[in-house]
């Protein structure tokens, strides 16, 4: 549904986007990672027709987003930091949108209460926390039933427990056939949601694949193991464990391959009382390392 093949954007001189190609197809959430300045936002502005790009091929619904405006019609954005007309309500705001996208009227109470927004839907925008304008902003994005949803950066400002409904309502939309493109910054809630990163780097696309590909290839197969002091006769011994830390009980281990039932079984029938026995899934570090590499 959205293909883009070597897409280039300078300012002057400047790259800001190398050569940058993504094919996304429906029913799948892809997020873009990477610092500040990589290269997410212009990207998403490209694919949203906002900004031209220097070279490079765009395609929405196999149309070029330039030259036919209809496939935005089918699709949702929530910009990053939404700027709302401050002097209307959050309920107004949806009615307009609902008016010029030809939404059912009735989707508007629908989506306030999907946002848990119905009691605050009849105040000022300029009265409404960070939260509440981010809210309202995903409804909209939401109008319509889009086939795409492009967000950037939707979790800033949002409290924990509308975090878990935004996930459970991707999910939904996602099952339904729905393509989510974000950016975000928040790694834990990207390790929970995005079936594929995308990790842009001062324009280069550095990585793609999904967030165990992504631990696996920039801090290697670790498991971290709670277990007795026998565990370490065990560890010493075994070719495929590259290295290993002890703290008290609980071992860090480095492995040379992915052997983990193997190591499993070992610890296990060679007595070693095993309380707990996981994959090291600490994504920061994963991104951190990913990107000073670079
Ligand atoms: N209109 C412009 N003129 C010149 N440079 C620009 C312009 N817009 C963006 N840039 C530059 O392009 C680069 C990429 O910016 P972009 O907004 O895509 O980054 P980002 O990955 O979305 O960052 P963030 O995480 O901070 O939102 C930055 O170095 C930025 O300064």
């Amino acid at each position: 549904m959205i293909v883009s093949e070597g897409i280039t954007k300078k300012y002057g001189n400047r790259v800001v986007l190398n050569n940058f190609s993504l094919t996304i197809t429906r029913g799948e959430i892809v997020t873009l990672l990477g610092p500040n300045g990589a290269g997410k936002t212009t990207f998403v502005r490209i694919v949203l027709a906002l900004i031209r790009p220097s070279g490079g091929k765009i395609e929405i619904f196999g149309k070029d987003p330039f030259k036919d405006k209809s496939v935005f019609s089918r699709l949702g954005y929530v910009q990053e930091l939404p700027n709302l007309p401050p002097f209307l309500t959050g309920r107004q705001v949806l009615l307009l949108s609902a008016n010029i996208k030809g939404a059912r009227k009735d989707e508007v109470d629908e989506l306030l209460g999907v946002i848990g927004m119905v009691e605050n839907a009849d105040k000022q925008i300029s009265k409404y926390s960070k939260g509440m304008v981010q809210r309202i902003a995903i409804a909209e994005a939401l109008l319509g039933n889009p086939e795409i949803l492009i967000m950037d950066e939707p979790n800033i400002g949002i409290d924990p427990i509308f975090n878990l409904n935004v996930r459970s309502l991707l999910n939904k939309l996602k099952k339904s056939g729905t393509l989510i493109l974000m950016t975000s910054h928040d790694l834990e809630e990207v390790k929970k949601i995005a079936d594929r990163l995308i990790l842009i780097n001062k324009g280069n696309k550095m990585f793609e694949g999904s967030t165990e590909e992504l631990i696996k290839k920039f801090l290697g197969i670790r498991v971290i193991i709670e277990a007795d002091n026998n565990a370490k006769e065990i560890l010493d011994k075994l070719s495929y464990v590259e290295e290993y830390t002890a703290d008290g009980e609980k071992y860090y281990v480095k492995l040379r391959e992915d052997k983990r039932e193997d190591l499993l079984k070992e610890l296990v029938l060679n007595g070693v009382r095993v309380k707990s026995f996981y994959l090291d899934n600490d994504i920061e570090r994963a991104y951190e390392r990913a990107v000073s590499n670079a």
